[in-house]
């Protein structure tokens, strides 16, 4: 609803004013909005009223109000996948391989080898793979709610035997196999293979656990096991007891530079320590960021990221399974096709339907600092054509807020180029490369060549420390969150803390013996080392 009124508002034009040109690479003469004028007015207003919105001059205001109970959840329909065009590759899947009954069934049945492309091991590696010993939903006791996505549940849950706290995603079988797409027009879904789109559903899933099982770093989240039964698939994640950073920025509306630097700047560590991986992010949003006990924040939810088909996950760093397949799990990430993720946070290229590569992780980045410092995205609407035309319509980039301070204009407008070629290429330029970047500077003329790591909004970062991940241990992040009992949740929505956790534990017997079981393999384990380590 609040995009309807978006729509409106966007026709209305509000006295936009000139920033003050900026020193060295600052961009002159960025459209700005003054807050003064509109928060004057939202003082008032509490919430946004559809049918009566804030008024300044008698015209209605171009701004999401950053006070409580304005800001927007992003939903599913906001996921948008569309048509994949057909050079993209098959993406091969994986599976239980000690299960003969599957690989006789794969074997035979050359439609899902073909649509699934999942690879059939060889003969000693059959042997030399044992089953693997994992949990079951039993082993665990619903203690909350604490979020919904778009295939379940995610619940605070109590290792029956431990006391162990854990975050339980759960993702209900039947809606990954079923789920049509709700933004498709008829005539779209008609043109799209049944297969293929399921085929994506599949890849998106395991790429989650397959992801997350080769991944330790202080500010993304840890996997500790996955399995299944014959209705859903779970993922047991490490609790991170702060909330999303959208629980916090629809407390505070807004928050300051420091604060916003210093998540900047551990978002950007999470995302460079990514993309060195090839693995491309594509969902940064204010509700996949959590913040611990510490305050220090955490990335969740890997259901849309992707890796690298040239670099093969057979390195399991943390499992003790024998048995995990060889996997590839991804297109090549220098460039992307598919048309997926929050379309607020989403770069041009990916809304237009143009290749992409890892750099779009970084255009989200900028629509996220953008939003913790005025209270919204720079762009929003009902679709993600409606963002497009607001982009392409923007010959001067987003309208940069009047107030902030000419270092943090300075890294929007970089960060939010709409053209790929000219934002700033954060990977390439990521730290200081001794007495080259003079050169290199002359030689790409328009390009920026300074040196992410340097800039002066990351004046008070200590980057040694943030990479070795010892500022998240020794230090408070900037807002600690308020934890009395971690089994409250007190940081969660009330949305989803009060929601019934009614069959939880519900196995619905499959009896159809003639499906094959797309989700074998699924299961996983850390190492008991790996498991210590973080409790
Ligand atoms: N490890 C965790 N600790 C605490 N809360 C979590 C954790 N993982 C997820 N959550 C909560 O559950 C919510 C939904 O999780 P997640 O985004 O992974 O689900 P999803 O199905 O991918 O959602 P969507 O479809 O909206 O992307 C998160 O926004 C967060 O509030």
């Amino acid at each position: 609803m609040i995009f309807a009124l978006d729509e409106e508002l966007q026709k209305l034009n509000l006295n936009p004013s000139t920033s003050s040109p900026s020193p060295g690479d600052i961009e002159p003469n960025l459209p700005t909005f003054h807050r003064s004028e509109v928060e004057e007015t939202l003082e008032t207003d509490d919430e946004l009223d559809i049918t009566n919105p804030p008024h300044l001059n008698g015209q209605p205001i171009p701004f999401t109000s950053s006070k409580i109970g304005t800001r927007r959840r992003s939903s599913r329909i906001d996921k948008f996948p569309v048509l994949t065009p057909t050079n993209v590759k098959h993406i091969p899947l994986t599976y239980d391989h000690n299960d003969d009954v599957v690989e006789e069934e794969l074997e035979r049945s050359s439609t899902h080898i073909d649509t699934l492309a999942i690879p059939i091991p060889s003969t000693t590696e059959k042997k030399n793979r044992k089953k693997s010993v994992s949990r079951t939903v039993r082993d665990f006791k619903p203690v909350r709610v604490l979020g919904q996505g778009a295939y379940g549940k995610v619940l605070l849950v109590k290792d029956k035997s431990s006391s162990k706290l854990y975050a339980m995603k759960q993702l209900r079988k039947a809606e990954i196999l079923i789920t049509q797409d709700v933004t498709k027009t008829k005539q779209e879904e008609n043109e799209e293979d049944e297969e293929k789109k399921l085929q994506k559903r599949l890849e998106r899933t395991f790429a989650e656990r397959s992801i997350l099982s080769e991944l330790e770093h202080p500010n993304i989240v840890k996997l500790f096991y996955s399995f299944h039964d014959n209705s859903k698939l779970y993922l047991l994640l490490q609790y991170i007891p702060g909330g999303e950073l959208f629980f916090h920025l629809k407390e505070y509306g807004t928050l300051d530079e420091t604060t916003v630097a210093y998540y900047a700047a551990e978002i950007s560590c999470a995302l460079k320590f990514l993309h060195d991986k090839g693995i491309v992010y594509r969902d940064l949003k204010p509700e996949n960021c959590l913040l611990n006990e510490t305050g220090h924040l955490v990335l969740t939810d890997f259901g849309l990221s992707k890796k690298s088909v040239s670099q093969e996950v057979n390195s399991e760093l943390n499992s003790e399974d024998t048995d995990t397949p060889t996997e590839q799990i991804g297109e090549n990430v220098d460039t992307l096709h598919s048309i997926i993720g929050t379309p607020e946070y989403c770069a041009p290229e990916i809304l237009k339907g143009l290749p992409y590569d890892r750099n779009c992780d970084w255009y989200s980045l900028g629509c996220l600092l953008y939003d913790m410092l005025s209270g919204k995205p720079p762009y929003t609407g009902v679709d993600h054509k409606v963002i497009l035309n607001k982009i392409q319509k923007d010959k001067t980039g987003p309208k940069i807020p009047f107030y902030l301070s000419d270092g943090m204009k300075d890294m929007l407008t970089w960060l939010l180029k709409k053209d790929r070629s000219k934002r700033w290429d954060v990977d390439k330029y990521w730290a200081p490369i001794a007495n080259n970047n003079k050169k290199l500077k002359k030689k790409n003329g328009k390009e920026r060549t300074s040196d992410f790591q340097s800039h002066f909004i990351f004046r008070k970062i200590d980057w040694n420390l943030l990479e070795s991940g010892e500022l998240q241990k020794t230090t408070m992040g900037p807002i600690v969150p308020i934890i009395t009992d971690l089994e409250l949740a007190e940081n969660f929505d009330s949305e989803f803390t009060s929601m019934s956790y009614e069959n939880f534990d519900e196995d619905i017997l499959n009896n159809d013996t003639n499906s094959i079981d797309m989700f074998q393999g699924f299961s996983y384990k850390a190492s008991g080392s790996y498991l210590e380590k973080y409790f």
